[in-house]
């Protein structure tokens, strides 16, 4: 089954008392941050502690590390100390496919993850989500901010290009694709109402930078009861046609047809995962 992916909290990996909280906070994923979230002098003992960390039992959460950029003094020795021990390697500012070879090469056995921030990471998007190695996509809108010198507005509306190609270039290749964070993190009005544009952009999840943001972002991102009961009754009514040697349904007025019917099967597994991953 497919696993959730509606909350995504990142947690700065020099912060040891935030990464033990992790372990019983409902988010469904967690990104370990080596990269942006720690200051340079705390590099290198982040990486021991996440070492440590890692050890500990999230219940079934994804634990992915998001590594310093291969350009960095660090990124090669967080590639390298990360290649075994977490669900996957998140690699920063990717800006093409080829980005991600040398990171392949020093981590070959964990599936990788590509934050999607750079104007030319837009642009080569399909490139990007073709790569081989890839499972999933991170949605970088403050990086991609600082490179447009966009203003932030709650529509987004200067990130939709950007949004809408990674979107795209992740469906096409069959990858997770997660939105970016949302920076006021005691703003829960602000925060739902990106959630919901996320969610129904057509998001796996999002992003997140404090706990506080877990419960209004796991709502959003699950499939609601009446979307639940809704996709119940499309199969029933679909089968029950096909039954009668027919191809479609009617359902509260509106025709449902087999495309119809797989959106609703992955609605009532993505429920399942979730009620799963809950326990
Ligand atoms: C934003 C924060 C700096 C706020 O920290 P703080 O003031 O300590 O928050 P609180 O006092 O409200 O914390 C309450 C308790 O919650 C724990 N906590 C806080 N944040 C987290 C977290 N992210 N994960 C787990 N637990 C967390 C505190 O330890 C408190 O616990 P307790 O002691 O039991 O009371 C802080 O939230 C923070 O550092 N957030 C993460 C920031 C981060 O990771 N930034 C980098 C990623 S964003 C990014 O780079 C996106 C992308 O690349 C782009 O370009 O857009
Ligand atoms: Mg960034």
């Amino acid at each position: 089954m497919t696993r959730p992916y509606r909350s995504v909290l990142y947690i700065p990996a020099a912060n040891a008392r935030a990464m033990e909280k992790a372990q019983t906070l409902a988010a469904d994923a967690i990104i370990f941050d080596l990269e942006d979230a720690v200051a340079p002098a705390e590099k290198a003992g982040a990486r021991e502690l996440l070492a440590r960390a890692l050890l500990a039992d999230y219940s079934g959460r994804a634990r992915i590390v998001r590594i310093n950029g291969l350009e960095t003094e660090w990124g090669e020795g967080d590639a390298r100390a990360f290649a075994t021990g977490a669900d996957a390697v998140l690699v920063p500012k990717v800006s093409r496919g080829s980005d991600l070879d040398r990171v392949a090469a020093l981590v070959p056995d964990a599936p990788l993850w590509a934050m999607m921030e750079t104007a030319e990471g837009m642009l080569n998007a399909a490139e990007i989500a073709a790569h081989p190695r890839l499972q999933g996509m991170v949605m970088g809108t403050n990086d991609l901010a600082k490179e447009l010198n966009s203003r932030f507005r709650a529509d987004r509306l200067p990130m939709m290009a950007g949004l809408g190609l990674c979107l795209l270039a992740a469906r096409a290749h069959g990858r997770v694709i997660v939105d970016g964070v949302f920076n006021a993190f005691k703003d829960e009005d602000g925060l739902r109402f990106e959630c919901e544009q996320g969610r129904d952009m057509g998001f796996d999840g999002k992003t997140l930078i404090h706990p506080a943001q877990l419960a209004i972002t796991n709502e959003v991102f699950a499939p609601s009861e009446p979307e639940i009961e809704l996709a119940r009754r499309q199969i029933a009514a679909f089968d029950e046609a096909k039954a009668q040697g027919k191809g479609v349904a009617v359902v509260d007025g509106k025709i449902v047809e087999n495309l119809h019917v797989e959106t609703a099967r992955a609605t009532l597994a993505k429920a399942a995962a979730i009620a799963e991953l809950a326990g």
